[in-house]
Parts: C-alpha cells; structure tokens; sequence
C-alpha cells in the first residue's frame, strides 16, 4: 500500500510494502489513489514519494508474475501517468535501492534525489524480462541511448555518485531522505515543468548500426539469454518509435518474455538463491533461531592460488586479514597474485583504484603463525592432504582465541576428522570455495556432527558478507557440489568409449548453455589431479589400478583420462590434454585428431564397439546422472531442499539460469519423465552404479508435485 501525509504544502506519499516495498497490486493501486488525492487537494502545491524503511522500491513484485500471468490493473504505468501529467512537481525522494519498476515510479516523477548510499538499476534481465512500465522508454531520453544500454542489458546496480553523473539523480542529499525531499520538493515549487517530463523529450538519433554492434556484443557477452535482446528491440524502438507507439512496443515485448521459460526459470534462481540461505540443522536449529558472531578479522593460511582468491574476497568486502604461509617467497607470488587479480578487477570498472589500494592496505602477509592469535575466524587453505591439515588446526587450536571459528577450505575431507585434532569441534566448519575463488560466487559451507548452529550461522553470514552464494551442506565423500560432478563426468567418458568424441560432448552442452564442456574444464583443471586422486583412492583400498583396469568393485570404469596423462597430456599446463593448445598456458582449445587417434587405440584394445550417439542422448545422459545424483543427496539430507543443488549448480558450475538449475529441469521435465528414463538407463547400463534410481525420486515422480512442493513432502514423510 501507500502512506499518505501532508507537511505543510507538500504531499509525502510513502510506498509500503516491507522488506522493499515491491510494487504490489495494493502498492499500485494506493500510489495511483495518493497521486490523485494530492493533485486534487487545492492545499497542496508539490509532491514526494519515498519508500518505507531501507529502500525505495526493489521494482514490480516479482511473484506476481508467476508462470506468466499478467498483473493485475492498475499498472505501474496507470498508477504514474498523473506524475506525468500533474502541474505540481513531483519528487523522487530515493534511500537505499530504487530498482526496476521503482526506478520506473522515480522516472515518472519530475524530479529525482537521493542519498550518498543509494542505488539504481534495471535489474530485469537477470529474472528473464525487461523493464516493462517505460523504463526502456525514459532512460534513454534522460541519459542517451548508450548509457541506457549499458544499463539496461547489463542489470547492473548504479551507485548515486555514478547515477548524478549519469543525470538520473537531480541532487544526492544527506541520509535523512523525507526532510531532504519536502526540503527539495519547495525549492522547485512554481519552476516550469515541460523540460521535466520524459516523455517530452527529444531522443537522440541513433544509427541502426548501434544496435546491430550491440545485438552482437549481448549475443556473445549473455550467451543463450533472450531478455538481453528484447532490451535492445525495446529500447530501439523507443529511437524509432514515436512516445506512445513506443510504450506499446515495450509492452508487447515485456509480455511475451513475462510468458516465456526463460524467465520463470530465472526468477525461480532469484527466489532459489532466497530459499537456500534459509538453512538448518538436522537438529533443528535454522537461520532463524541462531545469530552470528562477529567477524571483525580474519585470517587466511595459505597463499596458494585458493588462499590468496579468498584473502582476496575478505579485504575487498573490508574485512582486516592476516594471510599466512610458512615460506616468505610463497607469500609473495601470492600477493603478487592478488595484486594482479585487483588490477583486473579496476580495468573491469569492478572497483576504483583507489578501492583497490585500501582493500590492500587491510591486508597483513605473515610468515608466523602466531599473527592469527587475535583474528575471528580462520580459513585454512592448503593442499588437500589429511595430516597435514589436522597437523594445522592442531596448531590454530593452541594459538587463537577459544571463541576464534576454524573453517577449512577442503573439497573432499572429512570435517569431523580434521576437527577430532581440536578441542573446539564445535567451531570447526568446512568453507569450500570454487576456482577461481574471488571470481566464483559459490561459498558451500559444510557441517560436521558437532558444528554448533552459531558456527554454520556465522559462516552463511560471512559467505553473504563477502558477495558469495553460501549453501549449507553435510558431509559426505565430496561434499555435494562435487559428488554430483562425478556421475557428470564418468557419464561423458563413457559416452567417449562408445562412440562420441569429447568434442561432440563438450558442443552439445555448451549448447544447452554451460560456459564451458566437461573434457575444456578438465583440462582447464589439470587431468593430473584426477589421476592422483584416483591412485590414492584405490590405494587406500588395496586396489591396483592400470590402464586396462576396467572393473572396481563390479563397477564399470573408463581410464582414458589416465591414458592422456600418461602421454604427458595434463591439460592447459601442459598445452595439450583433450583439446591441443599450441603451447603451455595458451587457452584457444582446438579439437585434436592425435586425441581421436588414443580413443580408437582405447576402444581396439578392449574390443568396445563404437557407435553413432544423438546429441540429445549426449545431453540426456550427462544431465540425468547428475540429476539422479541429486536426489540421492536430498534423500540423504545432505541438503535439505532442491533449491540447494541447484544453487550449487548456477553459481559452482555455471548452470544457466535460464534453466533453473538441474532440480528445475528435471521438475520442467516431469519426475515420470525423468524417473522412467533414468530406469531404462540403469538397465541398459547395470555397471554404471550412478543409473541405480534415486529412492526420493521414484517416490516424488508418483505424485507429480511441483518443485515447490517437494521440501514439504520430503519433511512430512520420513520414509522418502
Ligand atoms: C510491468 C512493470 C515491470 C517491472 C519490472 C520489475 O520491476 S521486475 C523487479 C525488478 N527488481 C528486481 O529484480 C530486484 C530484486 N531484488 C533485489 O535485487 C534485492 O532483493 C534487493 C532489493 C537489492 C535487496 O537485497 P537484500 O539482500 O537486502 O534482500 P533480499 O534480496 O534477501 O530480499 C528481501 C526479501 O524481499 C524479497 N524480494 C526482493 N525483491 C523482490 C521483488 N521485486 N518482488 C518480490 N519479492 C522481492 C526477497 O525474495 C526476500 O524475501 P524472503 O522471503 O525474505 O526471502
């Protein structure tokens, strides 16, 4: 709804709708009722409208939209026309976010102020529309056509130094945004208004050229994203267009991406990405009933290629670090690193120079271990090897505060054992960050059987903190982001031995819109990595693995990654691996016939008999492994809801959005679907262990309920 009061002459119209006044019905309909009040009161000669509490407005309400139904009139269009066509000025009084449809209402307003903190954007494309009440319309009349694409297919948020610059902001105030606004509001009561309404005024010439540039730049830059390109048609249209023609054009374009998969799958990851920091405890504790402790310091052991991407991420989000390594040239190739990662993040306008220099100045390299004595919390960051960590959290025990938490960057190792080497397991925690970790937004946060609820809630709370996506997960072999890439994985190879090339396979899913194929990643990894892990794992177990291994335990394997390293063929650092590189660290992949040549050798050796395979089987089975895999952590609870996995997906793996992430698609599939295949599969494949069909799954695939419905379903029925 919306408030409205008088001060004086002037009619302060305040939206509300907590936590960010989203432009509700109820919203829209009292703003459009308080507009009309104000302009028929004889009493009142301008008007301001602020929004309730931190924001202004974070634009339409986004559920509104639900699987394309059209919202309810009045529009947000209906509601502001009268700002439009009011004789008293209307002031956008603008703290904290006025996005999307709130920057709308503000566009409407004759004028616009803002605090130093405030921040306005588009962010429509990253929920799959566009700005559909003139945002694509207005813009480019206030701040040229360029400037509006740049903002508008990007989504970013503009900070009020940038947005006064810009000529959004009129005047950038102090904090107290009400008093500032009825204070402005009076000072441009009587100035002529004709100039002050967008609508009004004249649009650049543009030549068609901009647009086809920028057709090819979005093509490329949001891969596979169709909301992008419906920005340029709209705001192309608002250059060739007269006003009114124009508005009707964003409309119809804003209707058909409202309908559209893309979008519902997109807003699905918005609100996925919401549910998934709602995290709990087998014990019942949540995000609700446990509070974080401060982190006012921090520190980071080892300045390894992870521990510097994480020190990284702590000063940047203005967190004084103590980053340690045992040997002085280390921390220095280390800080070398970050210096250079810094100097990327200026040239990307991600950060002023001077932003950069400070983030730095936070930053204290050490050789002595004893410099963690008085951080808050830790992150350990060294080479995956049990003893050694132990040796470490030992050592942290002895040092640091007894309230100080422990959190270990591992990606595979027990979080209870490491912790058994402390005598605080319950502020022993699991941090495991994704390469490269100041660019990855995935933070899976990884509880042991004693991890205390105030731990878990201070680790999500410093994932959000420091700009990463924190997921809660238990512990199991590989934790859950890693265990779903190995069916992934081994599902490729096997499809490599029977007949498709690793250059089919990588095509077909960059196609459905992965950034990179399985066989790139690898050997943008190191396929070295795997063949150690390998090694030792069968060493633990007793078993002798060799090239014409074909069987562990009953179950089928494929060796031929071992094949290529045993060539010498690691990957990028050894500038051939799957794809030929011309030369160590060169990063253009190129198909290479000598690979196809050691996979004919393979499939000769073992008598496999290659065939012709479909993409869509390609796609099927790749995803589906996973898939299944998937469901098998949510029925053993390692996570707690599918929005977790597929969480993990968009933002550890880079899963479209567009997509929804691996649960959404097998929700848009339907379970039968999907169950039913993944069946066929397992008999057709019985060595395959990861095609043995999730128990969850089968059960969730006879009732046929939404992805919404799962989490209750799987709480409400413990035997699922
Ligand atoms: C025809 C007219 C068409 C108009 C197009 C639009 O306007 S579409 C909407 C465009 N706006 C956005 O995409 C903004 C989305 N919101 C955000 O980016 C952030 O929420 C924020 C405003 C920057 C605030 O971030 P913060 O971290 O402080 O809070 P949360 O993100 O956790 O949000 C708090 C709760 O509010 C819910 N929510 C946020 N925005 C909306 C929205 N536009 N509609 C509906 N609900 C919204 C969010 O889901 C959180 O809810 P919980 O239940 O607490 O999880």
């Amino acid at each position: 709804m919306a408030n409205y009061t008088k001060r004086d002459e002037v009619a302060v119209i305040e939206l509300n709708n907590p936590p960010v006044n989203a432009l509700s019905f109820e919203v829209r309909s009292g703003l459009q009722n308080a507009l009309k009040s104000a302009i028929d009161d004889q009493d009142v000669k301008c008007i301001v409208i602020h929004g309730k509490g931190k924001n202004f407005s974070a634009g339409a309400d986004i559920k509104e939209f639900g699987a394309g139904t059209k919202q309810q009139k009045p529009w947000i269009t209906d509601a502001c026309r009268l700002a439009d066509e009011s004789s008293k000025p209307v002031v956008a009084a603008i703290a904290g976010t006025a996005l999307g449809g709130g920057l709308e209402v503000a566009l409407f307003c004759h004028y616009r102020i803002g605090t130093p903190s405030c921040r306005v954007g588009f962010p429509e494309v990253q929920i799959g529309i566009l700005p559909g009440a003139g945002g694509t319309q207005r813009l480019p009349r206030l701040i040229g056509v360029n400037s509006s694409i740049d903002m508008i297919t990007s989504g970013r948020h503009v900070m009020a130094e940038e947005a006064m610059k810009l000529g959004i902001l009129d005047k950038i105030v102090t904090e107290d945004i009400i008093e500032e606004g009825v204070k402005f509001a009076k000072s441009v009561v009587g100035l002529d208004l004709a100039h002050r309404i967008l609508k009004n005024r004249k649009i650049e010439a543009v030549s068609p050229k901009v647009f086809d540039d920028e057709i090819s730049r979005v093509k490329k830059k949001y891969k596979g994203y169709i909301a992008p390109l419906f920005c340029l048609k709209a705001i192309q249209a608002s250059v060739q267009l007269p006003y009114d023609a124009s508005m009707e054009q964003e409309l119809q374009l804003f209707q058909h991406l409202v309908g559209s998969n893309q979008a519902k799958a997109q807003q699905y990851a918005f609100f996925a990405e919401r549910t998934s920091a709602r995290w709990q405890l087998p014990t019942g504790a949540n995000s609700q009933n446990a509070s974080p402790l401060p982190v006012k310091t921090a520190g980071v052991i080892g300045a390894g290629t992870m521990g510097a991407g994480i020190a990284l991420c702590l000063i940047t989000s203005g967190i004084p670090t103590v980053l340690v390594e045992q040997d002085q040239k280390f921390l220095e190739k280390g800080i070398k690193t970050m210096e250079g990662d810094l100097r990327g993040s200026v040239a990307l306008k991600k950060m002023t120079a001077e932003q950069a220099k400070k983030a730095m100045l936070i930053l204290k390299p050490s050789v002595n271990f004893e410099d963690l004595h008085d951080v808050d919390l830790v992150i350990e960051a060294v080479y995956e090897n049990l003893a050694l960590k132990k040796e470490i959290f030992a050592k942290l025990d002895k040092i640091c505060q007894p309230q100080t938490i422990l959190c270990t960057n591992t990606s595979s190792l027990d979080i209870d054992m490491i912790a058994e080497a402390t005598k605080r397991m319950d502020k022993v925690v699991g941090t495991h960050f994704f390469a490269p970790a100041y660019i990855m937004k995935l933070q899976e946060n990884v509880y042991g059987k004693n991890t205390s609820a105030e731990t878990v809630a201070t680790v999500m709370a410093l994932g959000r903190r420091i700009r990463k996506v924190p997921v809660l997960v238990g512990t199991c072999e590989s934790f859950a982001a890693n265990r779903m890439l190995h069916p992934y994985v081994t599902e490729a190879l096997y499809l490599v031995e029977e007949g498709a090339s690793p250059y089919e396979v990588d095509q077909v899913l960059e196609d459905f819109g992965m950034p990179m194929g399985m066989f790139r990643v690898s050997d943008l990894s190191g396929l070295d990595i795997g063949y150690k892990v390998r090694r030792e794992a069968a060493k633990r177990q007793g078993i002798d693995l060799t090239l014409g291994t074909r069987f562990v335990n009953g179950e089928r394997v494929c060796l031929l990654a071992d094949v290529l390293v045993e060539k010498g063929r690691l990957g990028i650092k050894s500038g051939k691996g799957w794809y030929n590189y011309g030369s160590p660290g060169k990063k253009e992949a190129i198909p290479d016939p000598e690979v196809l040549d050691i996979i004919e050798e393979h499939c000769r050796k073992f008598g496999i008999k290659k065939q012709k395979i479909s993409s869509q089987e390609i796609l099927e089975r790749m995803q589906l492994a996973l898939i299944n895999e998937g469901f098998r952590i949510l029925e053993e609870g390692i996570v707690s809801k599918p929005e977790d996995i597929d969480v993990i997906w968009i933002y550890g793996f880079g899963w479209p959005k567009y997509m929804g992430g691996p649960m959404f698609y097998a929700n848009e599939m339907k379970l039968k679907n999907v169950y039913r295949k993944i069946c066929d599969f397992h008999q057709k494949y019985p060595f395959s262990i990861h095609w043995t069909p999730s128990k969850l799954l089968a059960r969730l695939s006879e009732t046929d309920l939404p992805i919404s419905n799962w989490t209750s379903l799987i709480n409400s029925n413990s035997k699922l």
